[in-house]
């Protein structure tokens, strides 16, 4: 998809916040269609409405287009002496490679965000310049989401064993020494007798991954793990995933369940026995490696100080475990988070080594449109702060309203076996099957 490289269209903004009591659940104010959400733990922040929105090119360009909006407003809209993520903002979601794929990156300003972090509460009104702003009254909370029905499942682009023997071809790609790393990933399609209601996903994984990012925004709906880059007034962070092990991984008799579905002492490994296998794994600590690495260079120039820690932690979630690097540094002034996230997506974690042979080697054998699977998700606030993670264990919204893709990748190394590959994209494809499968309420 190509779009003209000079800048859209910017609009003339203004925005008023102000501190709010709080509302309770976020959630409660989200309408089933039009609307941004970013939960993480007890924090969010929702946007409701489209004051502006802007289909874009590139980071780069989504990076220039937003600066261009904030300057043009007004100075007193910019909430200067708010804190990170207050006032107005724009959410946005980026193909991984816009050079092949059918789909758009979007940035999307709303007209009313909701927000709550530390137990701070505020609203921000934003409209065109010479409109009216949305009213100051706290929006109407709406009607729970209910769940879409029994779902079907099929294959995406490729079936399981397809995707296997591209697996296997990836192998022997990197045995020949064309590259070290490749990331590949596959999809599956959900189709559901109702419409899928994004807020029930939404409600769903928020609770049950609060160590990930659940976000959606425009037609991406997901709970990720994985931190692309956060900058909050110049201090940078970024968690970089890669190495992954499952209970699943274990072995038929080592499973959490027996064949009575009771847990035995025998067939159980406790869960710091397998994040000890997964941190002694040469495999997987090579992989890891490359992932962080990749951040480390592509942070360098735009820090006055980084620090990588030596020996990556385990992120334990209930259906994955990965290695996990916390990388912080100190950003140079003036550099925003969207233009952050453009030095460093796509990194290793989700493209490859060599970036170049990677992101081609992906382009000629996965056979998938990702579209903005795997791309930066995430918000920017007036000064440049925000949060920018990467779309993973997510799912597209079909324009049918009844069926939605989901997409789950993998880091391919010299020695990666295809069959375990399949599981772990598997294991990575639960929290949404679950989201979309439960029944209750
Ligand atoms: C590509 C995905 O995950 C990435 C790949 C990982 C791996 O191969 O170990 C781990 C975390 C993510 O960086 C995905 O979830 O779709």
């Amino acid at each position: 998809m190509t779009l003209p490289a000079s800048l859209p269209a910017v609009p003339r903004l203004r925005a008023i916040t102000t501190t709010i009591d709080d509302p309770g659940p976020l959630q409660d104010f989200l309408p089933p269609h039009g609307a941004s959400a970013w939960f993480h733990r007890e924090d969010g922040v929702i946007g409701l409405g489209v004051a502006a929105r802007c289909d874009v090119a590139s980071l780069a360009q989504a990076d220039a287009w937003w600066r261009a909006v904030v300057a043009a407003m007004p100075e007193e809209s910019r909430a200067d002496d708010l804190p990170s993520g207050v006032g107005p903002l724009a959410f946005g979601s980026f193909a991984f490679d816009a050079t092949h794929t059918h789909r758009t990156s979007v940035l999307v300003v709303p007209e009313v965000v909701l927000g709550s972090r530390d137990g701070h509460h505020w609203m921000t009104r934003i409209a065109l310049a010479d409109r009216p702003l949305p009213s100051a009254a706290l929006p109407p909370r709406t009607q729970s989401p209910v769940g879409p029905g029994p779902v079907a499942w099929s294959d995406g682009a490729m079936s399981g064993p397809d995707w296997e023997e591209t697996v296997a071809t990836a192998v022997r790609r990197i045995a020949d020494g064309r590259l070290q790393k490749v990331v590949l990933a596959r999809d599956v399609v959900a189709s559901t007798r109702s419409v899928i209601d994004p807020r029930w996903l939404v409600a769903r994984l928020a609770p049950r991954y609060p160590r990930c990012w659940t976000f959606w925004v425009d037609d991406m709906v997901g709970a990720t793990p994985e931190m692309l880059v956060r900058v909050d007034q110049g201090l940078v962070t970024s968690r970089v995933l890669a190495g992954t092990i499952w209970r699943g991984a274990m072995g038929p008799k080592r499973r959490t369940t027996g064949e009575t579905g009771r847990r035995s002492a025998e067939d159980t490994l406790s869960s710091s026995a397998i994040a000890e296998v997964l941190s002694q794994s040469e495999k997987n600590l090579g992989e890891h490696t490359l992932a962080v690495e990749s951040v480390a260079r592509a942070l360098a120039p735009h820090c006055t100080s980084m620090n990588v820690p030596e020996t990556p932690y385990v992120l334990e979630l209930p259906n994955v475990m990965h290695l996990a690097t916390d990388v912080n540094a100190a950003v140079r002034p003036g550099t925003t988070a969207l233009a952050l996230a453009a030095a460093l997506h796509p990194s290793a974690a989700v493209c490859g080594t060599p970036t170049d042979v990677a992101r081609a080697t992906i382009a000629e054998i996965e056979g998938l449109d990702r579209g903005r699977y795997s791309g930066p998700v995430g918000w920017i606030d007036s000064h440049g702060n925000g949060e920018w993670a990467i779309a993973l264990r997510c799912g597209r919204l079909l324009p049918d309203g009844r069926s939605m893709q989901l997409f789950a990748g993998c880091g391919i190394v010299a020695d990666s076996e295809p069959a375990n590959e399949l599981g772990e994209s598997n294991a990575k494809l639960v929290p949404m099957r679950d989201a979309l499968e439960e029944q209750r309420d």
